[in-house]
């Protein structure tokens, strides 16, 4: 599959603040990619070094396999990573006519990505009439006047009510349908599960996990086990089995956690084995946000 973007060792350090440590990872034709992180984890930053709006401090980056220069490249991406000024006292049309001959682009495409973003309708009312929602899905269609072949976005539903944040994640969503890439940065885990195909989860600058959503998701999940009596046999022998990774105790319940597939029945044989006899054994697959949050405190 093609790459639009490949990052290799990035490196950005404000001062003694390293904000982005050696981070590496590709961005794939067609998929929808989130960088997902508390704030301060270096997404906005990450996001201004592609851009070239940042420097970076060291390391790498290419875009559509390093064939063009980045100037070149960043003709095919739009990107949307502040709230971009309109004109309060022009239409939507009247806006965009500008955002065209500011970047020399053709004016062609303007009632199309109107229609993209569902403000066709809207489209002769002044920018001040708008919605936070509304104005946010203008910068949308802006940033696709020249039918790019990324759209970036930084934390895309901020400050939205929920009826605007699910109209932009369902714009979004058929905009990668029709082709464009997608990359956004959010620091909302539900943003990154119900609209990402693929995620790079952050911390501190460093990469906690990339891949798939869906393998994310469904990675080897958790036990949930009980026994009658003292847990303290329980937690001793779980400690020795290996394929487990985390161990933690919740009202009664041991949760443990797994580094690899292993089975309700292959864990039951071992404990009854080694005199543990269990009366709970529940296998659970974690959700986005517990893997998150396990991530994100594993690493403090
Ligand atoms: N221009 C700057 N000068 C100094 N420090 C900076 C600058 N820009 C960012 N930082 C620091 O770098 C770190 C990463 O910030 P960044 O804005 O990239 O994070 P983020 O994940 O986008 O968070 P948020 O969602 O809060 O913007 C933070 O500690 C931030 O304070």
């Amino acid at each position: 599959m093609e790459t639009i973007l490949s990052l290799k060792n990035l490196n950005k350090k404000f001062g003694k603040i390293h904000a982005v440590n050696n981070l590496s990872f590709d961005i794939k034709k067609g998929a929808i990619y989130g960088i997902l992180g508390p704030n301060g984890s270096g997404k906005s930053t990450t996001l201004g070094i592609i851009l070239n709006v940042v420097n970076k401090t060291s390391g790498e980056f290419s875009w559509f396999d390093g064939k063009i220069s980045t100037h070149q490249a960043l003709k095919k991406v739009g990107a949307i990573i502040e709230r971009p000024n309109f004109y309060p006292y022009m239409t939507a049309i009247q806006n965009l006519q500008l955002v065209c001959k500011i970047k020399e682009i053709p004016t062609t495409k303007i009632e199309e990505k109107l229609k993209t973003v569902n403000l066709f309708e809207r489209r002769n009312s002044k920018f001040r009439t708008f919605s936070l929602g509304m104005k946010q899905r203008l910068a949308i269609a802006s940033a696709l006047l020249n039918d790019p072949e990324i759209l970036i976005l930084d934390e895309p539903t901020n400050g939205l009510d929920p009826q605007g944040i699910h109209e932009i994640r369902e714009i979004i969503k058929n905009i990668a349908a029709n082709g464009t890439t997608i990359l956004l940065a959010s620091h909302l885990l539900d943003e990154v599960e119900k609209v990402c195909t693929h995620v790079v989860v952050i911390r501190e600058g460093l990469k906690l996990y990339s891949g798939s959503v869906d393998e994310m998701t469904a990675s080897h999940g958790l036990f949930e086990l009980k026994v009658e009596s003292d847990s303290s046999k329980l937690l001793e022998v779980l400690s020795q089995f290996e394929g487990i990774s985390a161990i933690k105790e919740e009202e009664n319940t041991i949760i443990a956690t797994l580094s690899k597939p292993i089975s309700a029945s292959e864990i039951n044989n071992y404990l009854f084995k080694n005199n543990v006899v269990l009366s709970h054994l529940v296998k659970r697959k974690p959700s986005l946000e517990q893997q998150f949050l396990t991530l994100t405190n594993n690493k403090s």
